[in-house]
């Protein structure tokens, strides 16, 4: 199988991680882990979720690409792109709309997008207190200019992105499975 990379994008809250570890749990298809300064979730894992750095650390990776996002910086590095397609020809990268532009434009022959959304945004807020994410950054999530942006495809994927509405989770892994059986 020729190399290929799913990128997942898409609203805070549209289910980004999850349909990422499910894809892993499910059908083995490794995830690029990224790069961030934000603080760490009490549910995650260093260096399984993101490598959790300071800004200093953050300037010495080799980064194919980086975004602010809530006031924190994010950025993917060729070292964890690598390794991951050292383990599958098929991998995953969960990176915001921007990131998403990027990685079309860098390997368009590579990529291919997938683009959640849910089709109530008001139940992405529910979403994040179920996650447990505190109220205030709840609140300085919905406030960014980024989660207004990312609600939307942007044009420049329009074209290229699958649109997954994640309302409903047994369809979503019923829309997975039609995806990989057609990659595979
Ligand atoms: N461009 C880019 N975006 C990233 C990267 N890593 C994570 N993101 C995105 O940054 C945004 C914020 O991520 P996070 O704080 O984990 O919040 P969440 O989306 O609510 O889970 C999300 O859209 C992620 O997809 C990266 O390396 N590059
Ligand atoms: N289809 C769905 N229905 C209900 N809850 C969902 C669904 N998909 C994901 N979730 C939940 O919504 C929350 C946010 O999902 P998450 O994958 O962290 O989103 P993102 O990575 O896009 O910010 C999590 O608590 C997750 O378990």
């Amino acid at each position: 199988m020729d190399k290929k990379l799913l990128i997942i994008t898409g609203a805070t809250g549209s289910g980004k991680t999850t349909v990422s570890h499910y894809l892993k749990e499910a059908y083995a298809i490794p995830q690029v882990v990224t790069h961030t300064t934000r603080p760490k979730r009490h549910n995650e894992v260093a260096g399984v979720d993101y490598y959790f750095e300071t800004p200093e650390s953050m300037q010495a990776k080799h980064l194919i690409e980086s975004v602010t996002y809530s006031g924190y910086q994010y950025g993917s590095s060729y070292e964890a792109l690598e390794l991951a397609w050292q383990q599958s020809p098929l991998i995953s990268l969960v990176v915001d709309t921007q990131g998403a532009k990027t990685y079309l434009k860098t390997f368009p022959q590579e990529v291919m997008v997938l683009f959640l959304t849910v089709s109530a945004p008001d139940s992405l807020v529910t979403r994040l207190q179920k996650r447990r994410d505190s109220p205030e950054a709840i609140e300085k999530r919905l406030a960014s200019a980024e989660f207004k942006r990312d609600l939307m495809v942007p044009s420049e994927l329009n074209q290229h992105a699958k649109v997954i509405v994640n309302d409903d989770w047994a369809l979503t892994k019923q829309t997975l499975a039609d995806l990989i059986a057609q990659l595979k």
